[in-house]
């Protein structure tokens, strides 16, 4: 599952994880189990950068796993060096999860506290914010082989039209 903070791909991950009978993991549990901190606290006390290395190494770690499992990614991960590459060689069904900047905004609004992207963004400049990044990353998110207009739809509806598509 790939795309933006806010679009589903935890929720709807472990959903379709469970439809499929398959063992579910969200890279950015991962990542806080491996390195025994939160990411928020990662981003606070090492930087962005530290992250975004730590991303790429649990990435080929997680690739690594001799299993099948659904995966879901963080919103940055498709977005640096050349993970998006290494996704889609890796599996042949990524998912954008495409949603637009308003549903992003009132979602994230309710939650900017553990995602340091954001958490400093007053409520009124969260808009503007999600439009330009949301800009910038799509063109990393539309190389995914699907993708799935989530707008409008409940978490269960879209793992329905993903778990369609995959059997
Ligand atoms: N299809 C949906 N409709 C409404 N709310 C949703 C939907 N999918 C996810 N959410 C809500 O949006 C928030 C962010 O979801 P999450 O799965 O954490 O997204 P991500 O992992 O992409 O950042 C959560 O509160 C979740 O319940
Ligand atoms: O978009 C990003 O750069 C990030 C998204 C987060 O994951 P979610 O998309 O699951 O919130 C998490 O990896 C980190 O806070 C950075
Ligand atoms: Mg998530």
């Amino acid at each position: 599952m790939v795309g933006y903070m806010g679009s589903g791909k935890t929720t709807v991950g472990r959903i379709v994880a469970n439809h499929l009978n398959v063992n579910f993991l969200d890279l950015d549990d991962y990542i806080e189990e491996g390195e025994n901190m939160s990411i928020a606290s990662i981003f606070e006390t090492k930087g962005e950068i530290y992250f975004r290395k730590k991303e790429i190494e649990y990435l080929e770690k997680v690739f690594s796993i001799d299993d099948s499992f659904v995966l879901s990614l963080g919103g940055g991960t498709p977005c640096f060096g050349k993970n998006m590459e290494l996704i889609n060689e890796k599996t042949a069904n990524s998912f954008y999860l495409n949603v637009g900047i308003n549903e992003l905004t009132d979602r994230l609004k309710k939650e900017k506290n553990h995602r340091p992207m954001i958490s400093h963004l007053e409520d009124d400049k969260l808009t503007e914010f999600i439009g330009m990044h949301l800009f910038e990353r799509s063109f990393f998110y539309n190389q995914a082989h699907h993708k799935i207009k989530s707008n409008n739809n409940t978490p269960t509806e879209i793992a329905e039209i993903i778990v369609n598509k995959l059997v």
